[in-house]
């Protein structure tokens, strides 16, 4: 089991920001996390992530314990991919020095040593993203396609038993967006790569490969399981509020009013 959460709560100023979730992911399985905004998503991804403790329930990520166990090691296995990732970033660092730096999650190339063998391996996940001709361009120039791409080679870079993105294609034009969701495809397809969670609030950014979707609102979970059961007008209609109709056509999905 990759995340096991159990009955779990996360209360700030006096208000339940999650409440009551159970949410079970296995190895084989690849998530989205679909709400409305505010609905507690990027809470929930935290928790996973082991950078936010519940104010009650149980977490189990990759076999560690939160609250028994390092957090800062346990961390390591973890990769996020998020907006608060990319504001981190130096704007300065070379696309390939972002990657690099992934592979101990360190923000800076003198933090850490690197092999021959680790440039290469950054290169190459560049390259397998179809952005191997930004490597030397500082990160702060890139377009956000171009920057979502190094980011997810960043996660990647790690080699993570978990792989949480936050968002990743928001603000993408259609070809960024379709480009990322290939990588994303890749990863979600692949018995080699990790878990992955992919937090969005568009069907239309479900990439080909998930399995399991979640649908959040207002903190509480309306539903959890295989997409074929979950991502069903009648459920995305009750978590966004407004009747919907869902559509898959082969492997993707989409949404409009009713
Ligand atoms: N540290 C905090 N203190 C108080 N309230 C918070 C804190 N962090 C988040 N919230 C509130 O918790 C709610 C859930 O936030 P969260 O970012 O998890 O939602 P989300 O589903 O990811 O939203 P969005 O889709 O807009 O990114 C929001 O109403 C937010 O304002």
């Amino acid at each position: 089991m990759a995340v096991a959460l159990q009955q779990v709560e996360v209360r700030r100023e006096g208000r339940a920001l999650v409440a009551g979730v159970d949410w079970e992911v296995r190895a084989e399985e690849r998530w989205v996390v679909l709400g409305p905004n505010g609905s507690g998503k990027t809470t929930l991804l935290q928790v996973a992530a082991l950078r936010l403790l519940p104010t009650r329930g149980a977490v189990r990520v990759l076999g560690q314990v939160a609250g028994r166990c390092d957090l800062r090691r346990a961390r390591r296995s973890v990769a996020l991919v998020s907006a608060a990732v990319a504001r981190q970033v130096r704007p300065s660092l070379s696309a390939a020095e972002v990657v690099l730096t992934g592979r101990t999650g360190a923000l800076e190339p003198w933090w850490d040593r690197y092999e021959e063998a680790d440039r290469a391996q950054a290169r190459e996940l560049l390259d397998r993203a179809g952005v191997g001709h930004v490597a030397e361009q500082p990160f702060g120039v890139l377009s956000e396609g171009e920057r979502q791409q190094v980011l997810l080679a960043r996660g990647l870079m790690a080699s993570p038993g978990l792989l949480l993105l936050d968002e990743p294609a928001a603000g993408l034009d259609l070809g960024a967006r379709e480009r990322l969701l290939q990588s994303l495809a890749a990863v979600a397809t692949s018995p080699t790569q990790p878990p992955l969670v992919l937090v969005t609030h568009h069907l239309e950014e479900i990439p080909p490969g998930i399995t399991h979707a979640l649908l959040i609102r207002a903190g509480r979970v309306v539903a959890a399981g295989p997409v074929e059961t979950v991502l069903t007008g009648e459920t995305v209609s009750a978590c966004f509020g407004l009747p919907v109709q869902v559509e898959r056509r082969g492997d993707r999905w989409g949404a409009a009013a009713r």
